[in-house]
Protein backbone atom coordinates (compact mmCIF):
# COMPACT_ATOMS: atom_id res chain seq x y z
CA UNK A 1 0.00 0.00 0.00
CA UNK A 2 1.34 3.47 -0.76
CA UNK A 3 1.31 6.94 1.57
CA UNK A 4 -0.74 9.15 2.81
CA UNK A 5 -0.43 12.56 0.65
CA UNK A 6 -0.85 15.57 3.03
CA UNK A 7 -1.02 19.58 1.51
CA UNK A 8 -1.02 21.72 4.07
CA UNK A 9 -1.61 25.79 4.09
CA UNK A 10 -0.73 25.80 0.30
CA UNK A 11 -1.14 28.90 -1.38
CA UNK A 12 -0.27 30.04 -4.98
CA UNK A 13 -0.80 33.76 -7.06
CA UNK A 14 -0.31 33.83 -10.33
CA UNK A 15 1.21 37.68 -10.45
CA UNK A 16 -1.43 39.76 -8.10
CA UNK A 17 -4.26 37.08 -8.91
CA UNK A 18 -4.42 34.78 -5.75
CA UNK A 19 -5.90 31.10 -7.01
CA UNK A 20 -4.81 28.80 -3.93
CA UNK A 21 -5.16 30.76 -0.40
CA UNK A 22 -4.69 27.55 1.81
CA UNK A 23 -5.33 24.63 1.03
CA UNK A 24 -5.19 21.82 3.47
CA UNK A 25 -6.22 18.31 2.23
CA UNK A 26 -4.68 14.91 2.96
CA UNK A 27 -5.74 11.78 1.15
CA UNK A 28 -5.29 8.64 3.40
CA UNK A 29 -3.13 5.91 2.63
CA UNK A 30 -4.57 3.79 -0.07
CA UNK A 31 -8.10 6.12 -0.54
CA UNK A 32 -8.95 7.85 -3.62
CA UNK A 33 -10.05 11.33 -3.40
CA UNK A 34 -11.74 13.80 -5.51
CA UNK A 35 -11.20 17.18 -6.15
CA UNK A 36 -14.05 19.03 -7.03
CA UNK A 37 -14.20 22.79 -8.56
CA UNK A 38 -15.42 24.49 -10.56
CA UNK A 39 -13.23 25.46 -14.17
CA UNK A 40 -10.85 27.76 -13.26
CA UNK A 41 -10.68 26.98 -9.47
CA UNK A 42 -7.16 26.39 -9.77
CA UNK A 43 -7.36 22.71 -9.88
CA UNK A 44 -4.36 21.99 -12.00
CA UNK A 45 -2.69 24.78 -10.52
CA UNK A 46 -2.91 22.39 -7.63
CA UNK A 47 -2.02 18.92 -8.41
CA UNK A 48 1.07 20.63 -10.84
CA UNK A 49 2.18 21.88 -7.34
CA UNK A 50 1.59 18.38 -5.68
CA UNK A 51 3.68 16.70 -8.86
CA UNK A 52 6.55 19.23 -8.58
CA UNK A 53 5.74 20.71 -11.88
CA UNK A 54 5.12 24.40 -10.46
CA UNK A 55 5.95 26.19 -7.04
CA UNK A 56 3.61 27.19 -4.39
CA UNK A 57 3.75 30.65 -2.85
CA UNK A 58 3.87 29.14 0.57
CA UNK A 59 2.49 25.56 2.66
CA UNK A 60 3.91 22.11 2.63
CA UNK A 61 3.59 18.60 0.54
CA UNK A 62 4.20 16.08 2.33
CA UNK A 63 3.98 11.67 1.28
CA UNK A 64 3.97 9.61 4.24
CA UNK A 65 6.41 11.35 6.66
CA UNK A 66 8.44 12.85 3.34
CA UNK A 67 8.40 16.83 3.20
CA UNK A 68 8.70 16.97 -0.68
CA UNK A 69 7.77 20.52 -0.83
CA UNK A 70 11.15 21.55 -2.08
CA UNK A 71 12.28 18.23 -4.03
CA UNK A 72 12.76 17.71 -8.02
CA UNK A 73 9.47 16.44 -9.49
CA UNK A 74 11.47 12.94 -10.66
CA UNK A 75 12.49 11.97 -7.03
CA UNK A 76 8.86 12.30 -5.27
CA UNK A 77 7.25 9.20 -6.48
CA UNK A 78 4.23 11.03 -7.94
CA UNK A 79 2.28 9.77 -11.03
CA UNK A 80 0.30 11.75 -13.19
CA UNK A 81 -2.19 11.04 -15.63
CA UNK A 82 -3.26 13.93 -17.58
CA UNK A 83 -6.88 14.54 -19.67
CA UNK A 84 -5.55 13.45 -22.78
CA UNK A 85 -3.30 11.26 -21.95
CA UNK A 86 0.27 11.92 -23.43
CA UNK A 87 0.89 8.92 -24.54
CA UNK A 88 4.50 9.05 -27.03
CA UNK A 89 2.85 8.99 -30.29
CA UNK A 90 6.24 7.06 -32.14
CA UNK A 91 6.52 4.47 -28.91
CA UNK A 92 4.25 1.15 -28.94
CA UNK A 93 2.16 0.68 -26.19
CA UNK A 94 4.72 -1.30 -24.49
CA UNK A 95 7.21 1.22 -25.36
CA UNK A 96 5.12 3.79 -23.41
CA UNK A 97 4.21 1.61 -20.28
CA UNK A 98 8.23 1.18 -19.87
CA UNK A 99 9.17 4.71 -20.37
CA UNK A 100 12.53 5.25 -18.78
CA UNK A 101 12.31 1.87 -16.70
CA UNK A 102 15.41 0.53 -16.21
CA UNK A 103 13.75 -3.14 -16.49
CA UNK A 104 15.52 -5.99 -18.48
CA UNK A 105 13.58 -7.49 -21.32
CA UNK A 106 12.25 -10.12 -19.73
CA UNK A 107 10.92 -8.63 -16.11
CA UNK A 108 9.44 -5.84 -19.23
CA UNK A 109 7.50 -8.31 -20.96
CA UNK A 110 6.24 -9.69 -18.08
CA UNK A 111 5.53 -5.99 -16.13
CA UNK A 112 3.97 -5.07 -19.19
CA UNK A 113 1.70 -8.09 -19.58
CA UNK A 114 0.68 -7.29 -15.57
CA UNK A 115 0.42 -3.83 -16.21
CA UNK A 116 -2.01 -4.44 -19.43
CA UNK A 117 -3.88 -7.24 -17.57
CA UNK A 118 -4.27 -4.52 -14.45
CA UNK A 119 -5.95 -2.31 -16.47
CA UNK A 120 -8.72 -4.14 -18.24
CA UNK A 121 -6.44 -4.24 -21.69
CA UNK A 122 -5.50 -7.78 -23.68
CA UNK A 123 -1.60 -8.57 -23.66
CA UNK A 124 -1.94 -8.54 -27.79
CA UNK A 125 -2.22 -4.54 -27.34
CA UNK A 126 1.50 -4.26 -26.23
CA UNK A 127 3.16 -3.93 -29.86
CA UNK A 128 0.19 -1.53 -30.73
CA UNK A 129 0.74 2.44 -31.25
CA UNK A 130 -1.16 4.78 -29.71
CA UNK A 131 -2.96 6.01 -32.87
CA UNK A 132 -4.69 2.64 -33.10
CA UNK A 133 -6.34 2.73 -29.76
CA UNK A 134 -9.23 4.91 -29.08
CA UNK A 135 -9.61 7.32 -26.09
CA UNK A 136 -10.63 4.82 -23.49
CA UNK A 137 -7.50 2.41 -24.26
CA UNK A 138 -5.48 5.27 -24.47
CA UNK A 139 -6.36 6.74 -20.85
CA UNK A 140 -5.50 2.66 -19.76
CA UNK A 141 -2.31 2.98 -21.07
CA UNK A 142 -1.58 6.29 -19.50
CA UNK A 143 -2.83 4.84 -16.62
CA UNK A 144 -0.51 1.52 -16.84
CA UNK A 145 2.32 4.00 -17.55
CA UNK A 146 1.61 6.50 -14.62
CA UNK A 147 1.55 2.99 -12.42
CA UNK A 148 4.61 0.77 -13.63
CA UNK A 149 7.27 2.93 -11.71
CA UNK A 150 4.98 2.04 -8.58
CA UNK A 151 4.72 5.57 -7.40
CA UNK A 152 3.85 6.52 -3.84
CA UNK A 153 0.66 8.68 -4.90
CA UNK A 154 -1.25 9.12 -8.50
CA UNK A 155 -2.84 12.16 -9.46
CA UNK A 156 -5.48 12.01 -12.18
CA UNK A 157 -6.24 15.29 -13.64
CA UNK A 158 -10.00 15.35 -15.14
CA UNK A 159 -8.55 11.80 -16.79
CA UNK A 160 -11.82 10.89 -18.36
CA UNK A 161 -13.34 14.62 -19.86
CA UNK A 162 -12.20 13.51 -23.53
CA UNK A 163 -14.32 10.39 -23.98
CA UNK A 164 -17.91 9.89 -24.38
CA UNK A 165 -20.56 9.17 -22.46
CA UNK A 166 -19.64 4.91 -22.45
CA UNK A 167 -16.10 4.79 -22.59
CA UNK A 168 -16.22 7.46 -19.52
CA UNK A 169 -18.24 5.40 -17.67
CA UNK A 170 -16.21 1.95 -18.16
CA UNK A 171 -12.74 3.79 -18.29
CA UNK A 172 -14.12 5.10 -14.44
CA UNK A 173 -14.48 1.79 -13.56
CA UNK A 174 -11.29 0.56 -14.92
CA UNK A 175 -9.59 3.22 -13.70
CA UNK A 176 -11.32 2.53 -9.88
CA UNK A 177 -10.72 -0.95 -9.64
CA UNK A 178 -6.82 -0.76 -10.85
CA UNK A 179 -6.60 2.18 -8.28
CA UNK A 180 -8.29 -0.11 -5.00
CA UNK A 181 -6.14 -3.52 -6.52
CA UNK A 182 -2.93 -1.79 -6.46
CA UNK A 183 -3.96 0.43 -3.44
CA UNK A 184 -2.14 3.56 -4.76
CA UNK A 185 -3.04 6.80 -2.66
CA UNK A 186 -4.85 9.09 -5.57
CA UNK A 187 -6.26 12.20 -5.61
CA UNK A 188 -8.44 12.91 -8.67
CA UNK A 189 -9.31 16.10 -10.13
CA UNK A 190 -13.13 17.05 -11.27
CA UNK A 191 -15.20 19.82 -12.01
CA UNK A 192 -18.10 16.56 -12.57
CA UNK A 193 -20.23 16.52 -9.42
CA UNK A 194 -21.34 12.43 -10.41
CA UNK A 195 -17.89 11.37 -11.13
CA UNK A 196 -16.52 12.64 -7.78
CA UNK A 197 -19.36 10.90 -6.16
CA UNK A 198 -19.55 7.54 -8.08
CA UNK A 199 -15.57 6.89 -7.91
CA UNK A 200 -14.06 8.50 -4.84
CA UNK A 201 -13.74 7.46 -1.34
CA UNK A 202 -13.57 10.78 0.02
CA UNK A 203 -14.90 14.26 -1.94
CA UNK A 204 -13.01 17.58 -0.83
CA UNK A 205 -14.77 20.54 -2.87
CA UNK A 206 -12.43 23.49 -3.69
CA UNK A 207 -14.06 27.22 -3.97
CA UNK A 208 -12.54 30.43 -3.80
CA UNK A 209 -8.92 29.04 -3.01
CA UNK A 210 -9.48 26.73 -0.03
CA UNK A 211 -11.01 23.41 0.17
CA UNK A 212 -14.81 24.38 2.09
CA UNK A 213 -15.42 20.77 2.49
CA UNK A 214 -14.17 17.41 2.76
CA UNK A 215 -15.64 13.80 3.73
CA UNK A 216 -16.98 10.58 2.31
CA UNK A 217 -19.19 11.73 -0.98
CA UNK A 218 -22.47 10.81 0.88
CA UNK A 219 -21.92 12.74 4.03
CA UNK A 220 -20.50 15.96 1.34
CA UNK A 221 -23.91 15.49 -0.44
CA UNK A 222 -26.60 14.77 2.78
CA UNK A 223 -24.60 17.44 4.96
CA UNK A 224 -23.25 20.43 2.86
CA UNK A 225 -21.48 22.98 4.71
CA UNK A 226 -23.16 25.26 2.81
CA UNK A 227 -25.82 26.25 -0.18
CA UNK A 228 -23.01 26.83 -2.56
CA UNK A 229 -21.48 23.52 -1.84
CA UNK A 230 -25.27 22.00 -1.31
CA UNK A 231 -26.04 23.18 -5.69
CA UNK A 232 -22.38 22.51 -6.33
CA UNK A 233 -23.02 18.44 -5.23
CA UNK A 234 -26.22 18.06 -6.25
CA UNK A 235 -29.45 20.36 -6.94
CA UNK A 236 -31.67 21.60 -4.57
CA UNK A 237 -35.62 22.39 -4.26
CA UNK A 238 -36.04 25.64 -1.70
CA UNK A 239 -39.20 25.09 0.42
CA UNK A 240 -40.53 28.94 2.18
CA UNK A 241 -40.59 27.68 5.43
CA UNK A 242 -41.63 29.00 9.25
CA UNK A 243 -39.54 27.35 11.61
CA UNK A 244 -40.43 25.80 15.27
CA UNK A 245 -37.21 24.56 17.09
CA UNK A 246 -36.61 20.89 15.25
CA UNK A 247 -39.32 21.16 12.33
CA UNK A 248 -40.42 23.79 9.63
CA UNK A 249 -44.21 24.43 8.58
CA UNK A 250 -43.95 24.61 4.48
CA UNK A 251 -46.17 24.28 1.43
CA UNK A 252 -45.41 20.67 1.67
CA UNK A 253 -46.05 20.03 5.08
CA UNK A 254 -43.66 19.73 7.43
CA UNK A 255 -39.89 19.29 7.00
CA UNK A 256 -37.48 17.91 9.79
CA UNK A 257 -34.72 20.11 10.55
CA UNK A 258 -31.08 19.05 11.40
CA UNK A 259 -30.55 22.44 13.70
CA UNK A 260 -33.23 23.84 15.95
CA UNK A 261 -34.15 27.28 14.00
CA UNK A 262 -36.69 29.84 14.30
CA UNK A 263 -38.29 32.47 12.57
CA UNK A 264 -38.40 31.99 8.81
CA UNK A 265 -36.84 31.52 5.90
CA UNK A 266 -36.07 28.62 3.74
CA UNK A 267 -35.49 24.80 3.56
CA UNK A 268 -33.57 23.43 1.22
CA UNK A 269 -34.34 19.74 -0.14
CA UNK A 270 -33.10 17.42 -2.26
CA UNK A 271 -35.82 16.65 -5.05
CA UNK A 272 -35.56 12.51 -4.59
CA UNK A 273 -36.92 13.81 -0.95
CA UNK A 274 -40.25 15.11 -2.81
CA UNK A 275 -41.90 11.80 -3.08
CA UNK A 276 -45.37 10.87 -3.68
CA UNK A 277 -47.80 10.56 -0.40
CA UNK A 278 -51.79 9.77 -0.77
CA UNK A 279 -52.10 11.99 2.65
CA UNK A 280 -49.50 14.50 1.07
CA UNK A 281 -50.37 18.01 -0.10
CA UNK A 282 -51.53 18.49 -3.64
CA UNK A 283 -49.51 19.98 -6.60
CA UNK A 284 -49.72 20.75 -10.43
CA UNK A 285 -47.44 18.57 -12.46
CA UNK A 286 -46.63 21.37 -14.79
CA UNK A 287 -43.71 19.61 -16.46
CA UNK A 288 -42.05 16.22 -16.81
CA UNK A 289 -38.52 14.86 -18.34
CA UNK A 290 -37.95 11.19 -18.46
CA UNK A 291 -34.38 10.21 -17.82
CA UNK A 292 -34.51 6.09 -18.68
CA UNK A 293 -34.96 4.77 -15.35
CA UNK A 294 -36.59 7.82 -13.62
CA UNK A 295 -37.69 11.22 -14.37
CA UNK A 296 -37.88 15.03 -13.19
CA UNK A 297 -41.61 15.88 -12.09
CA UNK A 298 -41.66 19.94 -11.94
CA UNK A 299 -45.12 21.02 -10.06
CA UNK A 300 -46.63 24.10 -8.63
CA UNK A 301 -47.64 23.25 -5.22
CA UNK A 302 -49.44 27.02 -4.88
CA UNK A 303 -47.50 29.54 -5.51
CA UNK A 304 -44.31 27.33 -4.81
CA UNK A 305 -42.25 25.66 -7.72
CA UNK A 306 -40.97 21.89 -6.77
CA UNK A 307 -38.99 19.79 -8.16
CA UNK A 308 -38.94 16.27 -7.70
CA UNK A 309 -37.26 12.84 -9.01
CA UNK A 310 -39.32 9.80 -9.29
CA UNK A 311 -38.83 6.04 -10.68
CA UNK A 312 -40.22 6.03 -14.02
CA UNK A 313 -43.19 3.89 -13.37
CA UNK A 314 -44.39 6.49 -10.95
CA UNK A 315 -44.18 9.64 -13.12
CA UNK A 316 -47.47 11.62 -13.93
CA UNK A 317 -48.88 13.25 -16.64
CA UNK A 318 -48.10 16.96 -16.97
CA UNK A 319 -51.01 18.76 -16.22
CA UNK A 320 -52.56 16.25 -13.87
CA UNK A 321 -52.78 16.52 -9.68
CA UNK A 322 -50.31 14.69 -7.37
CA UNK A 323 -49.68 14.73 -3.91
CA UNK A 324 -46.04 15.21 -2.46
CA UNK A 325 -44.49 15.06 1.20
CA UNK A 326 -41.03 15.69 1.57
CA UNK A 327 -39.23 12.95 3.23
CA UNK A 328 -36.30 13.13 5.64
CA UNK A 329 -34.33 16.14 7.02
CA UNK A 330 -33.66 19.24 4.80
CA UNK A 331 -30.04 19.18 4.08
CA UNK A 332 -29.78 22.92 5.18
CA UNK A 333 -32.28 25.58 6.24
CA UNK A 334 -31.56 29.79 5.70
CA UNK A 335 -32.89 33.00 6.32
CA UNK A 336 -33.87 34.47 9.23
CA UNK A 337 -33.08 31.37 11.88
N1 LIG B 1 0.99 29.88 -15.63
C1 LIG B 1 -0.06 30.67 -15.37
N2 LIG B 1 0.04 32.01 -15.44
C2 LIG B 1 -1.01 32.82 -15.16
N3 LIG B 1 -2.22 32.36 -14.76
C3 LIG B 1 -2.38 31.04 -14.66
C4 LIG B 1 -1.32 30.11 -14.95
N4 LIG B 1 -1.78 28.86 -14.75
C5 LIG B 1 -3.08 28.98 -14.36
N5 LIG B 1 -3.43 30.28 -14.29
C6 LIG B 1 -4.77 30.80 -13.88
O1 LIG B 1 -5.08 30.23 -12.62
C7 LIG B 1 -6.47 29.90 -12.54
C8 LIG B 1 -6.64 28.43 -12.19
O2 LIG B 1 -6.23 27.65 -13.29
P1 LIG B 1 -6.26 26.05 -13.26
O3 LIG B 1 -5.87 25.55 -14.59
O4 LIG B 1 -5.48 25.56 -12.09
O5 LIG B 1 -7.82 25.79 -12.98
P2 LIG B 1 -8.65 24.45 -13.11
O6 LIG B 1 -9.55 24.41 -11.91
O7 LIG B 1 -7.75 23.29 -13.32
O8 LIG B 1 -9.51 24.75 -14.40
P3 LIG B 1 -10.14 23.73 -15.50
O9 LIG B 1 -11.15 22.87 -14.76
O10 LIG B 1 -10.81 24.68 -16.47
O11 LIG B 1 -9.02 22.95 -16.09
C9 LIG B 1 -7.07 30.28 -13.87
O12 LIG B 1 -7.67 31.55 -13.74
C10 LIG B 1 -5.87 30.35 -14.82
O13 LIG B 1 -6.08 31.29 -15.84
Amino acid sequence: MSDRLRVSGLSKAFGAVPVLTGIDLEVPAGGLTALLGRSGSGKTTLLRIIAGFGRADAGEVRVGDRDVTGMPSERRRIGYVTQDGNLFPHLTVAGNVTFGLPWRARRRRHRVEELLELVGLDPSYAGRLPHSLSGGEQQRVALARALAPEPDILLLDEPFSALDAELRSSTRRAVAATLRATRTTALLVTHDQSEAMSLADRVAVLRDGVVRQEGTARDVYLHPVDLDVAGFVGEIVDLPATFAGATAATPLGPVALREHAVGSGLAHVRPEQIEPAEDGTEAEVTDVELHGGFGVVRAKCGPVQVTARWPTHLLPQPGSVVRVRVRGAAVLASGEV
